[in-house]
């Protein structure tokens, strides 16, 4: 059977990996024509005492968020604190209550949200434009930028599934950009390939915006490895060459859909699967979360989470605050955390307007073999399932959602009529672990 690298066909489906649920914000209303974002309550005097910088200002984007809400949904507002991350993380008292506090946050909030710098804000302004660009092209142009060997590439509008139900999303999937000559990809790893860009306008501003949000998440692992109480180095082990990528997302106004879905539902309930989810939204407002919870369950590795209380109470709604990026966490956090941290549930909804975002997914190596770390987390994790002793491959959890997603994706076939699928328990697929003895 052969293939070429691109087709102009796609009928991926996300059928079923988990996603759900949503964070607590904390409490300070911006008042109308506020020039800071809501930021730094309580902990915030204990942060400035430390010398950590203090937010660049941005204007929230709407003055009353609540109406930014998608028709037809039911949730509390969060109103978050605005964190400012340093340039750098060396290690200073400033460092360490930051990561406590960021740590504290996603325990009681599920959800974070910091200052994108000025640079930042011009590589999203960079991003989103070209977004824009992209999905304004002929149904044709678009979905010819697919791939047989990576799930990078378009998704049209109700071709992605959660839990059973067409997604009304319109997805840019971005993965590791390898041409044909890498070895992994002459070795035919699985969903390793090129990403087919549909011209340069596209790669540029994405390829510099994501670029930054890899550093952001660096950052953001070593402040949580203060705030977890484990040794430098426990959580950033894994993401040296880390399997990062990106969804950049249009979501059509709730009036103007294609009829595949559920009405108003952008995207179902789902966790997402790595370590952190760093997003960027517009103005338009549709993304809600869960906060962690004692009496909702899940592991999304061992079972799909998609569609966990999607039509029950207990949701809350993140306004767009303009200059921030909200950050979530994925599956292989609350794994290496023993659920001390928990995977963020989550769902978007369809608006009077179209919207667009983007997620950025900060994972580990498609070659790491994760194992709950040991010690740190106040001493609160919990016990994972009796089945799991052998650790968690991140490569094939990978791997399993996106065949699982996109059955009927070329990229799917093709791994499977070359039984690249096989290959995931090979060594040279399993290289980097955790250490021996951490903390
Ligand atoms: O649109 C958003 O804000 C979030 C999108 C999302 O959850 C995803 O792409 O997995
Ligand atoms: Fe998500």
């Amino acid at each position: 059977m052969k293939f070429s690298t691109r087709v102009c066909l796609n009928l991926s489906r996300r059928a079923g990996p988990g996603k759900a649920r949503m964070g607590t914000a904390t409490h300070i209303t911006p008042g109308a024509g506020m020039a800071m974002p809501p930021c730094f309550n309580i902990k915030n005097a204990q942060i400035t005492r430390l010398n950590v910088p203090q937010p660049t200002p941005s204007p929230v984007h709407a003055t009353n968020p609540q109406a930014t809400m998608p028709p037809g949904y039911k949730a509390e507002v969060a109103q978050l604190n605005v964190f400012q991350i340093p340039d750098r993380v060396t290690g200073t008292a400033g460092d360490k209550a930051l990561g406590k506090a960021l740590v504290d946050a996603w325990r009681r909030d599920g959800i974070i949200q910091i200052a994108m710098s000025n640079k930042q804000r011009q590589l999203w302004e960079d991003a989103k434009a070209a977004s824009r660009r992209f999905f304004k092209k002929p149904h044709a142009e678009k979905a010819a930028c697919v791939d047989s060997q990576s799930y990078s590439g378009y998704i049209a509008s109700g071709e992605e599934v959660t839990d059973g139900i067409a997604d009304y999303s319109e997805i840019f999937t971005i993965t590791k950009d390898l041409d044909m000559a890498e070895p992994r990809v002459r070795a035919k790893w699985p969903c390793h390939g090129p990403c087919p860009w549909p011209d340069i306008e596209m790669k540029e501003p994405m390829t510099q915006y994501n670029e930054s949000l890899g550093v952001e998440g660096e950052k953001l692992l070593q402040l949580a490895e203060f705030g977890l109480g484990v040794a430098p180095g426990s959580l950033t082990r894994y993401t040296q060459d880390g399997w990062h990528h990106t969804r950049v997302l249009r979501f059509p106004p709730r009036n103007a859909t294609n009829g595949k879905g559920k009405e108003g539902r952008g995207i179902g309930s789902h966790t997402d699967y790595g370590l952190l989810v760093i997003s960027a939204q517009d103005d338009v407002g549709g993304l809600f979360i869960r906060r962690p919870s004692q009496e909702e369950k899940f592991a999304n590795w061992e079972k799909s989470a998609a569609g966990l209380k999607e039509d029950e109470d207990g949701w809350v709604y993140v306004p767009p605050v303009a200059g921030t990026h909200t950050v979530i966490l994925g599956d292989m956090m609350q794994y290496l955390t023993r659920n001390y941290l928990t995977a963020t549930p989550h769902k978007v909804g369809l608006n009077t307007r179209e919207r667009f975002a983007f997620a950025y997914f900060h994972e580990p190596s498609f070659q790491a073999v994760l194992e709950p770390l040991q010690g740190g987390c106040g001493g609160k994790a919990s016990q994972l399932s009796s089945n799991d002793t052998e650790g968690v491959h991140y490569g094939t959890h990978f791997t399993n959602m996106f065949i699982r997603n996109y059955p009927d994706r070329i990229t799917t076939h093709r791994l499977m009529a070359e039984d690249r699928y096989s290959l995931l328990s090979r060594p040279e697929l399993r290289t980097i672990g955790a250490l021996p003895t951490l903390a």
